[in-house]
C-alpha cells in the first residue's frame, strides 16, 4: 500500500512555465466541462437539439482523446518543489467534478474556502449531499492538518449534520486542535449565511512510511 502511493508522486520534469502553460491550457477546459455537468442537468432543449449538441461533444471528444493518458493523475512535482494533484477529486484543477477552486490559510493556522455548490451536489431537494459534505470537510481538515505540519491520511471523520445545508454559497474551514503522536486531530465545520450546518472532527494519521518520507522533502508538500 505504501508503495502503491509513493510510485504515483512522480517528478515529471516540468519547467514552472510549462506548469503554468498547462494551468492555462487544461484549467478553462474543466470549467467547460463543469458547466456541461450542470447544463445536462439542466437543458430544456428537444430531442433534435440534444442530438445535435451530442455530435458536437462525440467531435470534442474524438480531439481529446488523440492524445491521452490512463490511470490516476497521482501527484506530479518538479525541480522547483511545485507540486499537483490536479485529479484529485474535492480541488483537482483537471477534475470538473471537484468543488472547491483553491484554500486560503491564516496566520492562526485557520484554513478556509469559500464555495457555491450548484444543483450537481443535490441530496435532499434544494440541499448539499451528505456525502458531499463529508468529502469537502475531509479535504480542508486534511488540508489544516498538512498545513500545520501533520500530513496525513483520514483515519477517522466524524461529522455531524446539525441542521440542512443549503446549495449556493458556503464556507469550509478548519483547524488544527492538538497532536497525539502520529495522530493529528482536527476541527471544522461548514456554514451557510446563518451559521453552520454541519461538524467536523477529523483524526489524521501519519502512516509510519509517510513519516519517514518526511527527510526526502525538503518541505512538506503543498499542493497547487
Ligand atoms: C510529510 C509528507 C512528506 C511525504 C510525502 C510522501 C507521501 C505523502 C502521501 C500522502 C500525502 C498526505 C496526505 C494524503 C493525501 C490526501 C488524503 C486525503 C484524505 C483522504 O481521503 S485519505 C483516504 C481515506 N483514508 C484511508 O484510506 C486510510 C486507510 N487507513 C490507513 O492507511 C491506516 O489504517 C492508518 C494510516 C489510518 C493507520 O494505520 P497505522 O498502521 O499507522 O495505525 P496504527 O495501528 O499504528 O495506530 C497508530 C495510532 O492511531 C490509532 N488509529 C489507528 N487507526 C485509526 C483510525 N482509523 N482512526 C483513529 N485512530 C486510529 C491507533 O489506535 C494508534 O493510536 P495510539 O498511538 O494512541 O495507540
Amino acid at each position: 500500500m505504501t508503495d502503491s502511493i509513493l510510485e504515483l508522486y512522480v517528478n515529471d520534469g516540468l519547467s514552472d512555465e510549462e506548469i503554468d502553460q498547462q494551468r492555462a491550457t487544461y484549467g478553462p477546459l474543466t470549467g467547460d466541462v463543469r458547466e456541461l455537468i450542470q447544463l445536462a442537468l439542466q437543458t430544456r432543449v428537444d430531442a433534435d437539439d440534444v442530438a445535435r449538441a451530442r455530435e458536437h461533444l462525440a467531435a470534442a471528444r474524438e480531439i481529446l482523446e488523440r492524445d491521452r493518458e490512463d490511470g490516476p493523475y497521482g501527484t506530479r512535482f518538479n525541480d522547483s518543489g511545485r507540486f499537483r494533484n490536479w485529479g484529485n477529486a474535492a480541488i483537482g484543477l483537471r477534475n470538473a467534478i471537484a468543488p472547491i477552486g483553491g484554500i486560503h490559510e491564516d496566520d492562526d493556522g485557520r484554513v478556509w474556502t469559500d464555495i457555491h455548490l450548484g444543483p450537481v451536489y443535490e441530496g435532499p431537494a434544494g440541499h448539499v449531499h451528505g456525502g458531499v459534505s463529508a468529502l469537502l470537510l475531509d479535504q480542508i481538515l486534511g488540508d489544516a492538518a498538512r498545513i500545520s505540519g501533520y500530513p496525513g491520511m483520514t483515519g477517522t471523520l466524524a461529522i455531524r449534520y446539525r441542521k440542512r445545508t443549503p446549495l449556493g454559497a458556503l464556507r469550509v474551514e478548519a483547524k488544527l486542535d492538538r497532536v497525539e503522536g502520529r495522530k493529528a486531530f482536527v476541527v471544522g465545520h461548514i456554514a451557510d449565511s446563518e451559521g453552520i450546518c454541519v461538524e467536523a472532527e477529523g483524526i489524521f494519521i501519519a502512516p509510519v512510511w509517510m513519516v519517514q518520507q518526511r527527510d526526502s522533502f525538503a518541505e512538506i508538500p503543498r499542493p497547487e
